[in-house]
């Protein structure tokens, strides 16, 4: 038992010091070292491995950037330059950022129908069921509208796209949308609606010309405002969602890009947009399905038991003010990322002014699509609603003669009408 062989951690770490030990430690340092050179040599040749792995790597991507990028070519720049072809005079041609969007597929047939030339660009994400921004992108290609699949945070292709054409105007509709999602996801909203969005201005801020900027703000900024009807001098410095304040944020961006680079801004702030070709998160759009398809639809209420209420506003309505938008913009007045005088800052309410309840709208709804709603009715939680909705609308009136003609219960029809020869009757049922 005396002669216990030490163990190999007691031959490394020595308990007590002594002569003896010293002396083992020593060879013990020997063979340290004889093992250590080899585990260097395994250390240069595990490395040597990893940074070949990693400039394979880097050459994979950079290859199959070439073969999958979905831009670039002269055959793609053929097609950029003939979708941005203007076909009647003193017209425009307009980039349209998030053309497979519900306003943006909308705005951009518009455009394209009176004679302007159109480039679409959009990330189709998936948000919501891309397949319905793939069938908007097939409808905008029949007429001759091209879509550019990319991010407005791709700084390269921006510029590649006001080098391929001079843009007279940029439309700007990418963003993340949705008020309750920006508690689920608050990073893709700083990415679209702040990132992307200056990314974009720096885009046109260098462009030249410069074009004019139109561009998507949302109601939501008026937050907790309690003044109606809601006008654009309102204060809007309380919002009530993280979505209201990127859309605000990007109101000061827009500004500081008027004021030093020279471009010409125009924010819209939407109320509500609702229609044909809609948004699948949107609560009339949920709701028609549920109510289809037999499920159980939650109506929020506001407090004490007060009814929300929305100024539910058609798209038709929407792509007026946002063509009169366009027509009225103004010059930019920068060139080489230098202003050269002011240029045009504007802020409109694009609403309907006649708000109408949540409870009201199911039940047009229900008249609509002959079923009777399940109505689940809860307390509004807190998540970025607010209770109201009111647009002013007389700036944008008297400046881009917009003037709101569908009122909540024909668009509804329009949509459901839509919604039925889209998805059929039996959508999402089982087919017995
Ligand atoms: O004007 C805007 O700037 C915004 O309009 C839209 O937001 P909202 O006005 O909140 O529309 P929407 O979700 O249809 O809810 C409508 C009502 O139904 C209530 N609602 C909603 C869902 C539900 O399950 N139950 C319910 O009662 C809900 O409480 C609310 O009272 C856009 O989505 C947004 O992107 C932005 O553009």
């Amino acid at each position: 038992m005396g002669n216990k062989m030490p163990s190999l951690e007691e031959q490394l770490f020595p308990s007590t010091p002594g002569k003896f030990k010293i002396e083992r430690t020593h060879r013990q340092f020997n063979r340290c070292f004889s093992s250590s050179s080899t585990m260097f040599l395994w250390a240069l040749f595990l490395l040597a491995l990893t940074a070949s792995y990693f400039s394979f790597q880097s050459f994979v991507s950079s290859g199959s950037r070439y073969i999958t990028a979905s831009w670039g070519g002269i055959q793609w720049e053929k097609q950029v330059r003939t979708s941005a072809q203007i076909h009647r005079q003193g017209g425009m041609s307009v980039l349209v950022t998030g053309a497979a969007g519900f306003v943006g597929s909308h705005v951009s047939l518009a455009l394209k129908r009176r004679g302007d030339g159109v480039v679409g660009l959009d990330n189709f994400n998936d948000y919501y069921d891309p397949s319905l921004k793939k069938a908007r992108k097939a409808l905008l290609s029949t007429n001759g509208v091209f879509i550019v699949e990319a991010d407005i945070n791709d700084a390269k292709l921006l510029a590649k796209l006001f080098d391929v054409v001079a843009f007279t105007h940029v439309m700007h509709l990418a963003a993340q949308a949705g008020v309750r999602y920006a508690m689920e996801n608050p990073q893709s909203y700083v990415h679209s609606n702040i990132a992307g969005l200056v990314t974009l201005m720096e885009a046109c801020k260098t462009a030249n010309p410069q074009p004019a900027i139109v561009w998507a703000s949302s109601s939501s900024v008026y937050g907790l405002n309690e003044k109606v009807p809601f006008s654009e001098l309102d204060q809007t410095d309380q919002p009530a969602s993280l979505y209201a304040a990127t859309k605000k944020a990007g109101e000061e961006i827009t500004h500081t890009y008027n004021h030093i680079y020279g471009l010409s801004i125009t924010g819209l702030r939407f109320f509500t947009v609702y229609g044909p070709w809609g948004r699948p998160d949107m609560a009339y759009f949920s709701f028609t399905r549920n109510i289809l398809q037999g499920k159980h639809i939650t109506v929020y209420r506001g407090k004490n038991r007060v009814d929300l209420a929305r100024d539910f506003t058609y798209i038709d309505d929407i792509v007026k003010g946002c063509l009169g938008s366009l027509d009225t913009s103004g010059k930019s007045t920068g060139s080489g990322g230098k202003k050269r005088g002011p240029a045009p800052y504007r802020i409109f309410n694009l609403g309907n002014t006649s708000p109408v309840t949540v409870p009201t709208l199911v039940s047009i709804l229900e008249s609509h699509l002959k079923v009777k709603a399940k109505r689940n009715v809860v307390d509004m939680p807190g998540n970025g609603d607010v209770p109201f909705t009111h647009a002013n609308i007389s700036s944008a009136r008297m400046e881009l003669g917009y003037k709101p003609t569908t009122d909540l219960q024909t668009g509804l029809k329009k949509f459901v009408k839509w919604y039925l020869s889209y998805y059929g009757y039996n959508h999402g049922k089982p087919v017995n």
